[in-house]
Protein backbone atom coordinates (compact mmCIF):
# COMPACT_ATOMS: atom_id res chain seq x y z
CA UNK A 1 0.00 0.00 0.00
CA UNK A 2 1.11 3.22 -0.48
CA UNK A 3 1.63 6.13 1.44
CA UNK A 4 -1.26 7.86 0.16
CA UNK A 5 -3.48 4.94 0.45
CA UNK A 6 -2.09 4.34 3.89
CA UNK A 7 -3.21 7.40 5.05
CA UNK A 8 -6.56 7.43 3.45
CA UNK A 9 -7.33 4.35 5.29
CA UNK A 10 -6.17 5.49 8.84
CA UNK A 11 -8.03 8.52 8.53
CA UNK A 12 -10.70 6.36 7.08
CA UNK A 13 -10.62 4.38 10.66
CA UNK A 14 -10.52 7.15 12.76
CA UNK A 15 -14.29 7.70 11.25
CA UNK A 16 -12.63 11.55 10.43
CA UNK A 17 -14.41 10.82 6.70
CA UNK A 18 -17.02 8.81 6.01
CA UNK A 19 -16.59 7.25 2.37
CA UNK A 20 -12.81 7.49 2.72
CA UNK A 21 -11.73 3.19 2.69
CA UNK A 22 -11.76 1.18 0.30
CA UNK A 23 -12.22 -2.51 1.02
CA UNK A 24 -10.15 -5.66 -0.28
CA UNK A 25 -11.72 -7.93 -0.70
CA UNK A 26 -13.42 -11.07 -2.88
CA UNK A 27 -12.98 -11.77 -6.43
CA UNK A 28 -16.34 -12.73 -8.26
CA UNK A 29 -17.05 -14.22 -11.50
CA UNK A 30 -15.54 -17.52 -11.81
CA UNK A 31 -13.51 -17.27 -14.98
CA UNK A 32 -12.87 -13.64 -14.88
CA UNK A 33 -9.33 -12.86 -14.50
CA UNK A 34 -8.32 -12.12 -10.89
CA UNK A 35 -7.48 -8.81 -10.38
CA UNK A 36 -7.94 -7.04 -6.27
CA UNK A 37 -10.69 -5.25 -6.85
CA UNK A 38 -9.06 -2.26 -4.52
CA UNK A 39 -6.75 0.21 -6.84
CA UNK A 40 -2.83 -0.13 -6.32
CA UNK A 41 -1.44 3.39 -7.61
CA UNK A 42 -1.11 2.12 -11.04
CA UNK A 43 1.49 3.60 -13.65
CA UNK A 44 -0.34 5.77 -15.43
CA UNK A 45 0.49 3.94 -18.52
CA UNK A 46 -1.55 0.55 -16.92
CA UNK A 47 -4.85 1.83 -18.67
CA UNK A 48 -3.88 4.06 -21.26
CA UNK A 49 -1.94 2.87 -22.93
CA UNK A 50 -2.65 -0.99 -22.90
CA UNK A 51 -5.44 -2.38 -24.09
CA UNK A 52 -8.12 -3.10 -20.44
CA UNK A 53 -7.63 -6.44 -19.42
CA UNK A 54 -10.64 -9.22 -19.37
CA UNK A 55 -13.63 -7.75 -17.36
CA UNK A 56 -13.64 -8.41 -13.72
CA UNK A 57 -16.12 -7.96 -11.05
CA UNK A 58 -14.72 -6.03 -7.61
CA UNK A 59 -16.76 -6.78 -4.48
CA UNK A 60 -19.49 -3.89 -4.10
CA UNK A 61 -18.47 -1.02 -1.86
CA UNK A 62 -21.02 -0.18 0.57
CA UNK A 63 -22.59 2.81 0.17
CA UNK A 64 -22.69 5.10 3.28
CA UNK A 65 -26.15 5.49 4.72
CA UNK A 66 -26.81 9.14 5.00
CA UNK A 67 -26.10 10.04 8.19
CA UNK A 68 -28.27 12.47 10.38
CA UNK A 69 -26.83 16.19 10.86
CA UNK A 70 -25.48 16.91 13.92
CA UNK A 71 -28.01 17.66 16.57
CA UNK A 72 -31.21 17.63 14.46
CA UNK A 73 -33.69 15.57 12.45
CA UNK A 74 -33.08 15.07 8.24
CA UNK A 75 -30.59 13.75 5.97
CA UNK A 76 -32.16 10.29 5.46
CA UNK A 77 -31.23 7.67 6.32
CA UNK A 78 -34.05 5.60 5.41
CA UNK A 79 -33.59 1.97 3.62
CA UNK A 80 -35.09 3.09 0.78
CA UNK A 81 -32.64 5.46 -0.82
CA UNK A 82 -31.08 5.48 -3.63
CA UNK A 83 -27.18 5.58 -4.12
CA UNK A 84 -27.00 8.85 -6.08
CA UNK A 85 -27.83 10.37 -3.26
CA UNK A 86 -25.03 8.34 -0.70
CA UNK A 87 -21.78 9.25 -0.12
CA UNK A 88 -19.56 5.51 -1.59
CA UNK A 89 -16.70 4.41 0.22
CA UNK A 90 -14.52 4.15 -2.48
CA UNK A 91 -11.16 6.83 -1.43
CA UNK A 92 -9.80 5.10 -4.75
CA UNK A 93 -10.54 2.69 -6.87
CA UNK A 94 -9.43 0.98 -10.70
CA UNK A 95 -10.42 -1.62 -12.33
CA UNK A 96 -11.95 -3.20 -15.53
CA UNK A 97 -16.27 -3.26 -16.30
CA UNK A 98 -18.23 -5.89 -17.04
CA UNK A 99 -19.73 -4.72 -20.25
CA UNK A 100 -23.18 -5.81 -21.63
CA UNK A 101 -23.79 -4.53 -25.10
CA UNK A 102 -21.21 -3.65 -27.44
CA UNK A 103 -19.31 -0.58 -27.49
CA UNK A 104 -17.79 0.82 -30.78
CA UNK A 105 -14.32 0.23 -31.35
CA UNK A 106 -14.06 4.11 -32.40
CA UNK A 107 -14.47 4.93 -28.88
CA UNK A 108 -10.68 5.53 -27.68
CA UNK A 109 -10.31 7.82 -24.90
CA UNK A 110 -11.25 8.50 -21.51
CA UNK A 111 -14.90 9.54 -20.43
CA UNK A 112 -14.45 11.71 -17.03
CA UNK A 113 -17.15 12.93 -14.77
CA UNK A 114 -16.99 15.59 -12.01
CA UNK A 115 -18.68 15.75 -8.69
CA UNK A 116 -19.72 16.10 -5.18
CA UNK A 117 -20.02 12.44 -4.27
CA UNK A 118 -18.89 12.74 -0.80
CA UNK A 119 -21.61 14.42 1.41
CA UNK A 120 -20.65 13.49 5.30
CA UNK A 121 -17.51 13.87 7.83
CA UNK A 122 -17.81 11.02 10.33
CA UNK A 123 -21.82 11.50 11.35
CA UNK A 124 -22.37 14.73 10.29
CA UNK A 125 -24.26 15.10 6.85
CA UNK A 126 -24.09 18.17 4.85
CA UNK A 127 -27.11 19.72 3.68
CA UNK A 128 -26.95 20.45 0.01
CA UNK A 129 -26.08 18.43 -3.17
CA UNK A 130 -23.51 21.30 -3.78
CA UNK A 131 -21.72 20.79 -0.65
CA UNK A 132 -20.23 17.41 -1.32
CA UNK A 133 -16.25 16.68 -1.65
CA UNK A 134 -15.34 16.56 -5.51
CA UNK A 135 -15.37 12.70 -6.69
CA UNK A 136 -13.99 12.38 -9.96
CA UNK A 137 -15.56 9.09 -12.09
CA UNK A 138 -13.75 7.88 -15.22
CA UNK A 139 -14.25 4.68 -17.66
CA UNK A 140 -11.59 4.74 -20.56
CA UNK A 141 -12.54 2.99 -23.48
CA UNK A 142 -10.40 1.00 -25.44
CA UNK A 143 -11.10 -1.69 -27.85
CA UNK A 144 -14.34 -2.29 -26.83
CA UNK A 145 -13.18 -2.77 -22.90
CA UNK A 146 -13.79 -0.50 -20.58
CA UNK A 147 -11.75 0.28 -17.38
CA UNK A 148 -13.32 2.12 -13.96
CA UNK A 149 -11.72 4.74 -11.85
CA UNK A 150 -12.85 6.47 -8.81
CA UNK A 151 -11.36 8.72 -6.57
CA UNK A 152 -11.54 12.45 -4.60
CA UNK A 153 -9.98 15.38 -5.52
CA UNK A 154 -7.29 16.34 -3.29
CA UNK A 155 -8.24 19.74 -2.49
CA UNK A 156 -7.37 21.93 0.24
CA UNK A 157 -10.77 21.88 1.49
CA UNK A 158 -11.20 18.50 1.13
CA UNK A 159 -7.35 17.76 2.86
CA UNK A 160 -8.70 19.74 5.96
CA UNK A 161 -11.71 18.48 6.73
CA UNK A 162 -9.98 15.48 6.37
CA UNK A 163 -7.51 15.78 8.76
CA UNK A 164 -9.85 17.72 11.48
CA UNK A 165 -13.05 16.20 10.73
CA UNK A 166 -14.87 18.80 10.43
CA UNK A 167 -15.62 21.76 7.49
CA UNK A 168 -12.80 24.06 7.71
CA UNK A 169 -14.06 26.21 4.72
CA UNK A 170 -16.78 28.10 3.18
CA UNK A 171 -18.89 25.20 1.18
CA UNK A 172 -22.14 26.33 -0.75
CA UNK A 173 -24.16 25.70 2.03
CA UNK A 174 -21.81 24.34 4.61
CA UNK A 175 -19.33 27.27 7.00
CA UNK A 176 -16.73 26.47 9.26
CA UNK A 177 -18.47 26.44 12.75
CA UNK A 178 -15.93 28.85 14.85
CA UNK A 179 -15.19 27.73 18.34
CA UNK A 180 -15.50 31.22 19.85
CA UNK A 181 -16.38 34.66 19.06
CA UNK A 182 -12.63 35.27 18.25
CA UNK A 183 -11.97 32.85 16.05
CA UNK A 184 -15.60 34.06 14.38
CA UNK A 185 -13.76 37.79 13.91
CA UNK A 186 -10.73 35.83 12.43
CA UNK A 187 -13.30 34.15 10.36
CA UNK A 188 -14.68 37.18 8.66
CA UNK A 189 -11.42 38.31 8.00
CA UNK A 190 -10.50 35.66 6.24
CA UNK A 191 -13.68 35.62 4.17
CA UNK A 192 -12.75 39.37 2.95
CA UNK A 193 -9.26 38.12 1.56
CA UNK A 194 -11.05 34.74 0.12
CA UNK A 195 -8.99 32.77 2.07
CA UNK A 196 -11.76 30.94 3.93
CA UNK A 197 -13.64 30.45 0.55
CA UNK A 198 -13.11 26.60 -0.60
CA UNK A 199 -11.50 25.25 -3.24
CA UNK A 200 -13.78 22.21 -3.66
CA UNK A 201 -13.54 21.48 -7.53
CA UNK A 202 -16.81 19.45 -7.24
CA UNK A 203 -18.23 21.19 -10.75
CA UNK A 204 -16.87 21.29 -14.20
CA UNK A 205 -13.71 19.04 -15.55
CA UNK A 206 -12.25 20.69 -18.98
CA UNK A 207 -10.36 19.67 -21.05
CA UNK A 208 -8.06 22.50 -22.26
CA UNK A 209 -6.48 23.07 -25.75
CA UNK A 210 -2.96 21.72 -24.27
CA UNK A 211 -4.07 18.56 -23.02
CA UNK A 212 -4.72 19.76 -19.36
CA UNK A 213 -7.71 18.34 -16.93
CA UNK A 214 -9.39 21.17 -15.46
CA UNK A 215 -12.32 20.53 -12.68
CA UNK A 216 -13.55 24.01 -11.63
CA UNK A 217 -16.36 25.24 -9.44
CA UNK A 218 -17.29 29.21 -8.75
CA UNK A 219 -14.24 29.64 -6.32
CA UNK A 220 -10.96 31.11 -8.70
CA UNK A 221 -8.72 29.15 -6.51
CA UNK A 222 -11.00 26.12 -7.27
CA UNK A 223 -9.49 25.40 -10.37
CA UNK A 224 -7.09 21.97 -10.06
CA UNK A 225 -5.52 20.39 -12.58
CA UNK A 226 -6.01 16.60 -12.10
CA UNK A 227 -4.85 13.68 -14.36
CA UNK A 228 -7.20 12.21 -16.26
CA UNK A 229 -5.22 8.59 -16.22
CA UNK A 230 -4.37 7.92 -12.89
CA UNK A 231 -6.72 10.15 -11.38
CA UNK A 232 -4.67 12.36 -9.24
CA UNK A 233 -4.60 15.18 -8.35
CA UNK A 234 -1.78 17.45 -9.97
CA UNK A 235 -2.22 20.82 -8.10
CA UNK A 236 -3.68 24.11 -8.15
CA UNK A 237 -4.10 25.94 -11.47
CA UNK A 238 -2.32 29.18 -10.98
CA UNK A 239 -3.79 32.33 -13.16
CA UNK A 240 0.12 34.04 -13.55
CA UNK A 241 -2.30 37.04 -14.47
CA UNK A 242 -3.17 40.09 -12.18
CA UNK A 243 -7.25 40.25 -12.44
CA UNK A 244 -7.96 39.36 -9.54
CA UNK A 245 -11.49 38.86 -8.22
CA UNK A 246 -12.65 35.38 -6.23
CA UNK A 247 -15.47 33.71 -7.96
CA UNK A 248 -16.06 33.34 -11.73
CA UNK A 249 -18.16 31.16 -13.89
CA UNK A 250 -17.93 27.39 -13.10
CA UNK A 251 -18.61 26.44 -16.96
CA UNK A 252 -15.42 28.41 -19.26
CA UNK A 253 -16.02 27.68 -22.31
CA UNK A 254 -12.80 26.17 -23.35
CA UNK A 255 -12.00 25.45 -27.13
CA UNK A 256 -9.04 23.70 -29.07
CA UNK A 257 -7.04 27.62 -28.71
CA UNK A 258 -8.50 29.06 -26.53
CA UNK A 259 -10.93 29.66 -22.62
CA UNK A 260 -13.32 32.20 -22.26
CA UNK A 261 -14.51 33.28 -18.93
CA UNK A 262 -16.68 35.80 -16.91
CA UNK A 263 -15.65 37.15 -13.97
CA UNK A 264 -18.52 39.39 -11.78
CA UNK A 265 -17.83 42.18 -9.97
CA UNK A 266 -19.55 42.63 -6.87
CA UNK A 267 -18.14 45.84 -5.41
CA UNK A 268 -18.80 47.43 -8.74
CA UNK A 269 -21.96 45.19 -9.99
CA UNK A 270 -20.51 43.98 -13.44
CA UNK A 271 -18.62 41.49 -14.88
CA UNK A 272 -15.26 41.08 -15.99
CA UNK A 273 -15.15 39.37 -20.00
CA UNK A 274 -11.59 37.40 -20.27
CA UNK A 275 -9.95 34.92 -22.47
CA UNK A 276 -6.56 32.78 -22.50
CA UNK A 277 -4.75 31.39 -24.98
CA UNK A 278 -4.46 27.18 -24.83
CA UNK A 279 -0.94 26.80 -23.11
CA UNK A 280 -0.81 30.04 -21.04
CA UNK A 281 -1.92 30.42 -17.21
CA UNK A 282 -2.46 33.74 -18.01
CA UNK A 283 -6.09 35.06 -18.57
CA UNK A 284 -6.45 38.64 -20.52
CA UNK A 285 -8.87 41.41 -20.41
CA UNK A 286 -10.90 42.01 -22.93
CA UNK A 287 -13.68 43.68 -21.54
CA UNK A 288 -16.27 44.93 -19.01
CA UNK A 289 -19.80 44.80 -18.78
CA UNK A 290 -21.75 46.95 -15.73
CA UNK A 291 -24.51 45.66 -14.73
CA UNK A 292 -27.69 47.27 -15.81
CA UNK A 293 -30.16 46.14 -12.50
CA UNK A 294 -29.85 45.32 -8.91
CA UNK A 295 -26.93 45.63 -5.65
CA UNK A 296 -25.19 42.89 -7.47
CA UNK A 297 -24.33 40.84 -10.65
CA UNK A 298 -26.66 38.16 -11.44
CA UNK A 299 -25.26 34.40 -10.77
CA UNK A 300 -23.38 33.74 -13.96
CA UNK A 301 -22.71 29.55 -13.11
CA UNK A 302 -22.67 29.22 -16.69
CA UNK A 303 -22.99 31.60 -20.25
CA UNK A 304 -22.62 31.16 -23.62
CA UNK A 305 -20.60 32.40 -26.73
CA UNK A 306 -20.99 33.08 -30.50
CA UNK A 307 -18.32 32.54 -33.18
CA UNK A 308 -17.79 36.36 -32.71
CA UNK A 309 -19.82 37.37 -29.26
CA UNK A 310 -19.75 36.39 -25.71
CA UNK A 311 -23.22 36.63 -24.02
CA UNK A 312 -23.48 37.94 -20.53
CA UNK A 313 -26.36 37.09 -18.94
CA UNK A 314 -27.83 39.38 -15.85
CA UNK A 315 -30.60 37.47 -14.01
CA UNK A 316 -32.34 38.37 -11.16
CA UNK A 317 -30.71 35.36 -8.83
CA UNK A 318 -28.10 37.71 -7.95
CA UNK A 319 -24.91 37.46 -5.59
CA UNK A 320 -25.24 38.39 -2.32
CA UNK A 321 -22.13 39.66 -0.35
CA UNK A 322 -24.16 39.48 2.86
CA UNK A 323 -25.04 35.97 2.28
CA UNK A 324 -21.50 35.42 1.69
CA UNK A 325 -20.78 36.25 5.20
CA UNK A 326 -23.79 34.45 7.02
CA UNK A 327 -22.99 31.60 9.51
CA UNK A 328 -26.58 30.12 8.03
CA UNK A 329 -27.34 29.43 5.14
CA UNK A 330 -30.37 31.87 4.07
CA UNK A 331 -33.14 30.42 1.10
CA UNK A 332 -31.61 30.77 -1.86
CA UNK A 333 -27.95 30.41 0.02
CA UNK A 334 -25.34 32.42 -1.16
CA UNK A 335 -27.70 34.40 -3.57
CA UNK A 336 -30.87 36.97 -2.89
CA UNK A 337 -33.68 37.38 -5.71
CA UNK A 338 -34.65 40.64 -7.31
CA UNK A 339 -37.16 40.60 -9.94
CA UNK A 340 -37.76 44.29 -9.19
CA UNK A 341 -33.94 44.61 -10.66
CA UNK A 342 -34.95 43.79 -14.09
CA UNK A 343 -33.25 40.57 -16.31
CA UNK A 344 -31.11 41.55 -18.95
CA UNK A 345 -28.60 39.51 -21.96
CA UNK A 346 -25.77 41.55 -23.10
CA UNK A 347 -23.68 40.95 -25.87
CA UNK A 348 -19.98 42.03 -26.24
CA UNK A 349 -17.88 41.43 -29.38
CA UNK A 350 -14.80 38.99 -29.17
CA UNK A 351 -12.59 41.28 -30.75
CA UNK A 352 -12.82 44.41 -29.12
CA UNK A 353 -14.68 43.94 -26.24
CA UNK A 354 -17.54 46.40 -27.35
CA UNK A 355 -20.65 45.72 -26.26
CA UNK A 356 -22.92 45.80 -29.29
CA UNK A 357 -26.49 44.84 -27.51
CA UNK A 358 -27.88 45.36 -24.06
CA UNK A 359 -31.54 44.08 -23.64
CA UNK A 360 -34.18 43.74 -21.05
CA UNK A 361 -35.61 40.35 -21.08
CA UNK A 362 -38.11 38.67 -19.47
CA UNK A 363 -37.10 37.00 -15.87
CA UNK A 364 -35.38 34.55 -15.68
CA UNK A 365 -33.46 31.44 -13.88
CA UNK A 366 -30.78 29.05 -15.40
CA UNK A 367 -27.76 27.31 -14.46
CA UNK A 368 -26.62 25.96 -17.56
CA UNK A 369 -26.58 27.46 -21.23
CA UNK A 370 -26.87 25.25 -23.76
CA UNK A 371 -25.05 27.19 -27.03
CA UNK A 372 -25.57 30.39 -28.79
CA UNK A 373 -24.81 30.89 -32.31
CA UNK A 374 -25.63 34.14 -34.83
CA UNK A 375 -28.66 34.48 -36.97
CA UNK A 376 -27.68 35.86 -40.08
CA UNK A 377 -29.66 38.49 -43.06
CA UNK A 378 -29.47 37.21 -46.46
CA UNK A 379 -26.44 39.63 -47.30
CA UNK A 380 -24.82 37.67 -44.31
CA UNK A 381 -24.70 40.45 -41.85
CA UNK A 382 -25.47 39.59 -38.12
CA UNK A 383 -29.09 40.28 -37.42
CA UNK A 384 -29.14 38.85 -33.48
CA UNK A 385 -27.90 36.46 -31.07
CA UNK A 386 -29.51 33.42 -30.31
CA UNK A 387 -28.81 31.70 -26.94
CA UNK A 388 -30.43 28.50 -25.47
CA UNK A 389 -30.80 27.62 -21.82
CA UNK A 390 -32.44 25.39 -19.29
CA UNK A 391 -34.45 27.69 -18.00
CA UNK A 392 -36.33 27.17 -14.42
CA UNK A 393 -39.22 29.09 -15.51
CA UNK A 394 -37.95 32.19 -13.04
CA UNK A 395 -38.01 30.23 -10.51
CA UNK A 396 -35.84 29.75 -7.73
CA UNK A 397 -37.27 26.78 -6.21
CA UNK A 398 -34.77 24.10 -7.63
CA UNK A 399 -31.75 25.32 -5.48
CA UNK A 400 -34.24 24.44 -2.40
CA UNK A 401 -34.98 20.70 -4.10
CA UNK A 402 -31.18 20.20 -4.44
CA UNK A 403 -31.41 20.25 -0.56
CA UNK A 404 -30.04 16.02 0.39
CA UNK A 405 -32.92 15.91 2.45
CA UNK A 406 -35.60 16.51 -0.78
CA UNK A 407 -33.48 14.40 -2.66
CA UNK A 408 -33.20 11.69 -0.57
CA UNK A 409 -36.87 11.21 0.69
CA UNK A 410 -39.30 10.92 -2.59
CA UNK A 411 -41.71 9.34 -1.71
CA UNK A 412 -43.12 8.91 -5.61
CA UNK A 413 -44.39 12.51 -5.09
CA UNK A 414 -44.02 14.68 -8.16
CA UNK A 415 -42.39 17.75 -6.59
CA UNK A 416 -39.47 18.50 -9.52
CA UNK A 417 -40.02 22.36 -10.20
CA UNK A 418 -43.15 22.29 -13.23
CA UNK A 419 -42.43 24.14 -16.67
CA UNK A 420 -45.23 25.97 -16.44
CA UNK A 421 -44.51 30.12 -16.99
CA UNK A 422 -46.89 31.67 -13.96
CA UNK A 423 -46.07 35.57 -13.33
CA UNK A 424 -47.15 36.11 -9.25
CA UNK A 425 -45.73 39.18 -9.30
CA UNK A 426 -45.91 42.24 -11.76
CA UNK A 427 -42.70 43.03 -13.83
CA UNK A 428 -40.72 46.17 -12.91
CA UNK A 429 -42.30 49.28 -13.42
CA UNK A 430 -39.75 50.78 -16.01
CA UNK A 431 -41.04 47.92 -17.90
CA UNK A 432 -42.86 49.02 -21.59
CA UNK A 433 -46.68 47.53 -21.23
CA UNK A 434 -45.85 46.04 -24.30
CA UNK A 435 -42.91 44.03 -22.91
CA UNK A 436 -44.60 43.68 -19.86
CA UNK A 437 -47.79 42.19 -21.95
CA UNK A 438 -45.84 39.60 -24.08
CA UNK A 439 -44.48 38.88 -20.54
CA UNK A 440 -47.54 37.94 -19.10
CA UNK A 441 -49.21 36.37 -21.79
CA UNK A 442 -47.03 34.18 -24.41
CA UNK A 443 -44.17 31.77 -23.69
CA UNK A 444 -45.18 30.25 -20.92
CA UNK A 445 -44.00 26.86 -20.70
CA UNK A 446 -40.00 27.58 -20.70
CA UNK A 447 -38.21 24.62 -20.31
CA UNK A 448 -35.24 25.14 -23.38
CA UNK A 449 -35.56 28.86 -22.86
CA UNK A 450 -34.17 30.32 -26.28
CA UNK A 451 -33.63 34.18 -25.75
CA UNK A 452 -33.13 36.04 -29.30
CA UNK A 453 -31.21 39.11 -29.16
CA UNK A 454 -32.19 41.53 -31.86
CA UNK A 455 -28.50 43.45 -32.68
CA UNK A 456 -30.57 46.81 -33.98
CA UNK A 457 -30.57 48.44 -30.48
CA UNK A 458 -33.57 47.35 -29.41
CA UNK A 459 -34.12 47.42 -26.04
CA UNK A 460 -36.22 44.38 -25.46
CA UNK A 461 -34.96 41.03 -26.45
CA UNK A 462 -37.32 37.49 -26.44
CA UNK A 463 -37.69 34.61 -24.31
CA UNK A 464 -39.41 31.32 -25.98
CA UNK A 465 -39.66 27.83 -25.31
CA UNK A 466 -37.63 25.89 -27.85
CA UNK A 467 -40.01 22.74 -27.98
CA UNK A 468 -43.37 21.94 -25.69
CA UNK A 469 -41.85 20.87 -22.77
CA UNK A 470 -44.10 18.36 -22.14
CA UNK A 471 -41.18 16.23 -24.98
CA UNK A 472 -38.69 16.01 -22.02
CA UNK A 473 -41.64 15.52 -19.00
CA UNK A 474 -41.32 19.73 -18.22
CA UNK A 475 -37.61 18.89 -16.47
CA UNK A 476 -34.25 19.44 -18.53
CA UNK A 477 -30.98 20.36 -17.60
CA UNK A 478 -27.50 19.04 -17.51
CA UNK A 479 -26.82 19.80 -21.29
CA UNK A 480 -24.40 18.92 -23.78
CA UNK A 481 -23.85 19.30 -27.53
CA UNK A 482 -21.65 18.56 -30.39
CA UNK A 483 -18.38 20.37 -29.50
CA UNK A 484 -17.82 21.15 -32.95
CA UNK A 485 -21.56 23.40 -33.21
CA UNK A 486 -20.37 25.47 -30.19
CA UNK A 487 -21.05 28.81 -30.56
CA UNK A 488 -22.85 27.85 -33.90
CA UNK A 489 -26.31 26.71 -35.35
CA UNK A 490 -26.71 23.22 -34.14
CA UNK A 491 -29.73 21.16 -33.93
CA UNK A 492 -29.30 18.54 -31.45
CA UNK A 493 -28.98 18.47 -27.53
CA UNK A 494 -28.68 16.02 -25.02
CA UNK A 495 -29.71 16.09 -21.60
CA UNK A 496 -31.45 15.29 -18.51
CA UNK A 497 -35.25 15.15 -18.50
CA UNK A 498 -37.97 14.24 -16.66
CA UNK A 499 -40.61 10.93 -16.15
CA UNK A 500 -43.24 12.29 -13.81
CA UNK A 501 -43.52 11.63 -10.99
CA UNK A 502 -40.26 12.35 -9.75
CA UNK A 503 -38.15 14.77 -7.49
CA UNK A 504 -35.23 14.99 -10.36
CA UNK A 505 -34.72 14.40 -13.55
CA UNK A 506 -34.87 10.36 -14.05
CA UNK A 507 -34.40 10.53 -18.00
CA UNK A 508 -31.58 10.86 -20.70
CA UNK A 509 -33.18 12.91 -23.38
CA UNK A 510 -32.33 14.13 -26.43
CA UNK A 511 -33.76 16.81 -27.91
CA UNK A 512 -34.08 18.07 -31.75
CA UNK A 513 -34.59 21.71 -31.59
CA UNK A 514 -35.57 21.96 -35.37
CA UNK A 515 -38.60 19.05 -35.29
CA UNK A 516 -39.14 20.19 -31.99
CA UNK A 517 -39.04 16.88 -30.31
CA UNK A 518 -37.82 14.48 -27.89
CA UNK A 519 -36.24 11.25 -27.43
CA UNK A 520 -35.85 9.94 -23.98
CA UNK A 521 -34.54 7.11 -22.00
CA UNK A 522 -35.60 5.83 -18.88
CA UNK A 523 -35.21 3.29 -16.67
CA UNK A 524 -37.60 2.91 -13.28
CA UNK A 525 -35.44 4.06 -10.21
CA UNK A 526 -32.89 5.15 -11.85
CA UNK A 527 -30.79 8.41 -11.49
CA UNK A 528 -28.70 9.14 -14.47
CA UNK A 529 -25.97 12.29 -14.77
CA UNK A 530 -25.32 14.30 -17.78
CA UNK A 531 -25.46 12.43 -20.85
CA UNK A 532 -21.74 13.81 -22.70
CA UNK A 533 -21.86 14.01 -26.43
CA UNK A 534 -19.06 12.07 -28.29
CA UNK A 535 -18.81 12.41 -32.28
CA UNK A 536 -17.40 9.41 -34.05
CA UNK A 537 -13.90 10.71 -34.94
CA UNK A 538 -14.36 12.18 -38.90
CA UNK A 539 -18.74 12.33 -38.42
CA UNK A 540 -20.15 14.47 -41.36
CA UNK A 541 -23.72 14.42 -39.40
CA UNK A 542 -24.22 16.13 -36.08
CA UNK A 543 -25.59 13.34 -34.33
CA UNK A 544 -23.33 10.66 -35.36
CA UNK A 545 -21.20 9.82 -32.32
CA UNK A 546 -22.97 8.42 -28.73
CA UNK A 547 -24.05 9.96 -25.31
CA UNK A 548 -21.97 8.72 -22.23
CA UNK A 549 -23.77 8.71 -19.08
CA UNK A 550 -23.01 7.28 -15.72
CA UNK A 551 -26.57 6.13 -13.92
CA UNK A 552 -27.01 5.62 -10.43
CA UNK A 553 -29.39 2.35 -10.49
CA UNK A 554 -32.21 1.47 -8.06
CA UNK A 555 -30.67 -1.29 -7.17
CA UNK A 556 -27.60 -0.04 -5.80
CA UNK A 557 -25.83 -0.40 -9.13
CA UNK A 558 -23.53 2.13 -10.91
CA UNK A 559 -22.97 2.08 -14.20
CA UNK A 560 -21.94 4.04 -17.65
CA UNK A 561 -24.14 4.25 -20.25
CA UNK A 562 -23.63 4.21 -24.09
CA UNK A 563 -26.49 5.25 -26.20
CA UNK A 564 -26.15 5.80 -29.64
CA UNK A 565 -26.77 9.48 -30.54
CA UNK A 566 -29.11 8.79 -33.65
CA UNK A 567 -31.55 6.62 -32.00
CA UNK A 568 -30.87 7.35 -28.85
CA UNK A 569 -30.84 3.47 -27.95
CA UNK A 570 -28.72 1.56 -26.03
CA UNK A 571 -25.72 0.53 -27.48
CA UNK A 572 -23.29 -0.44 -24.10
CA UNK A 573 -23.37 -0.36 -20.29
CA UNK A 574 -20.30 -0.59 -18.61
CA UNK A 575 -20.88 -2.14 -14.98
CA UNK A 576 -19.21 -0.42 -12.35
CA UNK A 577 -19.08 -3.16 -8.86
CA UNK A 578 -20.96 -1.19 -6.92
CA UNK A 579 -23.05 2.20 -6.53
CA UNK A 580 -22.00 5.29 -7.27
CA UNK A 581 -23.65 8.50 -6.17
CA UNK A 582 -24.76 10.91 -8.57
CA UNK A 583 -22.44 13.62 -10.25
CA UNK A 584 -22.59 16.33 -12.35
CA UNK A 585 -20.55 17.59 -15.36
CA UNK A 586 -18.17 15.65 -17.47
CA UNK A 587 -15.41 15.80 -20.41
CA UNK A 588 -14.08 13.94 -22.84
CA UNK A 589 -10.30 13.40 -23.04
CA UNK A 590 -9.23 11.51 -26.54
CA UNK A 591 -6.53 8.63 -26.46
CA UNK A 592 -4.05 10.95 -28.29
CA UNK A 593 -4.56 14.34 -26.76
CA UNK A 594 -1.74 16.75 -26.24
CA UNK A 595 -0.65 16.39 -22.71
CA UNK A 596 1.96 18.64 -20.92
C1 LIG B 1 -21.77 30.43 -5.21
C2 LIG B 1 -20.55 30.28 -4.45
C3 LIG B 1 -19.96 29.06 -4.15
C4 LIG B 1 -20.34 27.77 -4.69
C5 LIG B 1 -21.03 27.51 -5.75
C6 LIG B 1 -21.32 26.22 -6.30
C7 LIG B 1 -20.58 25.03 -5.81
C8 LIG B 1 -22.25 26.16 -7.24
C9 LIG B 1 -22.64 24.98 -7.94
C10 LIG B 1 -23.67 25.06 -8.79
C11 LIG B 1 -24.18 23.97 -9.54
C12 LIG B 1 -23.47 22.68 -9.51
C13 LIG B 1 -25.33 24.13 -10.22
C14 LIG B 1 -25.98 23.06 -10.87
C15 LIG B 1 -27.28 23.12 -11.17
C16 LIG B 1 -27.91 21.92 -11.62
C17 LIG B 1 -29.22 21.79 -11.83
C18 LIG B 1 -30.15 22.90 -11.68
C19 LIG B 1 -29.66 20.48 -12.21
C20 LIG B 1 -30.93 20.15 -12.29
C21 LIG B 1 -31.26 18.86 -12.67
O1 LIG B 1 -30.83 18.19 -13.59
C22 LIG B 1 -18.77 28.97 -3.27
C23 LIG B 1 -17.59 28.50 -4.09
C24 LIG B 1 -19.04 28.02 -2.15
C25 LIG B 1 -18.43 30.30 -2.61
C26 LIG B 1 -18.62 31.46 -3.47
C27 LIG B 1 -20.01 31.56 -3.98
FE1 LIG C 1 -22.98 23.39 -13.89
Amino acid sequence: MSPAMLQASSLCVSAALSGAASRPGRLASQGHQGKRAVAQPLAASAVTEAAPPAPVVAPPARPVDAPRRRGGRGGGGGGGELVAWKSVRQERWEGALEVDGELPLWLDGTYLRNGPGLWNLGDYGFRHLFDGYATLVRVSFRGGRAVGAHRQIESEAYKAARAHGKVCYREFSEVPKPDSFLSYVGQLATLFSGSSLTDNSNTGVVMLGDGRVLCLTETIKGSIQVDPDTLDTVGKFQYTDKLGGLIHSAHPIVTDTEFWTLIPDLIRPGYVVARMDAGSNERQFVGRVDCRGGPAPGWVHSFPVTEHYVVVPEMPLRYCAKNLLRAEPTPLYKFEWHLESGSYMHVMCKASGKIVASVEVPPFVTFHFINAYEETDEEGRVTAIIADCCEHNANTAILDKLRLHNLRSSGGQDVLPDARYVHTRATRTTTSTHARARWMTGNTMCRVGRFRIPLDGSQFGELETALDPEEHGRGMDMCSINPAHVGREYRYAYACGARRPCNFPNTLTKVDLVERTAKNWHEEGSVPSEPFFVPRPGATEEDDGVAISMVSAKDGSGYALVLDGKTFEEVARAKFPYGLPYGLHCCWVPRNRNSK
